[in-house]
């Protein structure tokens, strides 16, 4: 797949570094302890890990969208552009070019897709003219929208939902997307569509994508890097390719050894052993 690739160690400018972060919601509860990533210009980078190991809270500290959940950044870093960003707004975050998609879709209901769309233009003014290529550039890659253009966006599938979100983040023109779980709830033929569409997007747009996902497989197969979390702690990073050969990654996260295939359940208490034993 995309295997020559940006990844934090090339000659490729850093766009978002993430310095040992800890982040506790309501005051007492420490979710993210020390999580330290770097996000190259122009690549993918994956977040990966299992139900509750902070991914979402790492993206939503990037884009400063914490405060409304009670969450707050105590320690490290965060910085776009070599800018310290973590004391700034999420519409500042915007207007810097990074754009969430969050997990579970979140398209306005009421409205139609193309209606969706637009709401992505809204803090632009680079005008009509070319808003509207840009809403044709969106249905190119998601020719699907382009036919339920009409349709109310609650009555759509999760599927189009998905695209819709992604969508309409492409239509304020990021620089970098957060994306939150695309494969979430997904058909497998569905998750490989939305990720083939994601590196058209990255490959033909330039678009920078931190992307977090529980589908280890896919992720690693579509991202150029990867950075595996557990309670709040990345446990591996490398790049993908690396990350898809190494044992450990085989064994926990791809439920693939030679022992037949593993529960994530079972690895990470078997994990757990090994750290007790070790
Ligand atoms: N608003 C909140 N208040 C308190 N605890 C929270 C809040 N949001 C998340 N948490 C806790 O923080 C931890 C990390 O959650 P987070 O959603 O970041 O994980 P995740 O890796 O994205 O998992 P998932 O894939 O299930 O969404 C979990 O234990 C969760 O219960």
């Amino acid at each position: 797949m995309l295997d020559a690739t940006p990844t934090p160690d090339a000659q490729v400018e850093t766009l978002l570094e993430v310095n040992n972060i800890e982040v506790i919601y309501n005051s007492v509860i420490l979710v993210l302890k020390g999580v330290s990533l770097k996000v190259p210009k122009g690549g993918i980078t994956a977040l990966l890990g299992g139900n509750g190991a902070g991914k979402t809270t790492t993206l939503k500290a990037v884009s400063n969208l914490l405060h409304s959940e009670r969450g707050e950044v105590t320690k490290g870093s965060i910085k776009y552009r070599n800018e310290p960003v973590h004391s700034s707004d999420p519409a500042e975050m915007v207007k810097r070019g990074v754009v969430q998609v969050m997990e579970g879709r979140h398209c306005f209901e009421h409205l139609t897709i193309e209606e969706n769309l637009l709401t992505g233009a809204y803090t632009r003014s680079d005008g009509k003219a070319a808003i509207a290529r840009d809403l044709e550039m969106v249905y190119d890659y998601f020719p699907r929208l382009r036919e339920r253009r009409k349709s109310q966006a609650g009555y759509t599938s999760g599927g189009e939902q998905q695209m819709c979100a992604i969508g309409r983040a492409l239509m304020s023109r990021p620089e970098t997307i957060l994306l939150d779980e695309p494969s979430m709830g997904l058909a497998p033929q569905l998750v490989e569509q939305i990720f083939e569409i994601v590196k058209s997007v990255n490959e033909n747009e330039g678009v920078t994508f931190l992307l977090a996902e529980q589908n280890t497989n896919v992720a690693l197969r579509f991202a150029h890097y990867g950075y595996i979390l557990e309670s709040g702690r990345v446990v591996m990073d490398g790049p993908a390719a690396d990350l898809r050969e190494n044992q450990d990654v085989k064994e926990f996260y791809l439920g693939m050894s030679d022992e037949g295939r593993k529960s994530f359940r079972d690895v990470r208490s078997y994990r757990r052993r090994k750290r007790w034993l070790s």
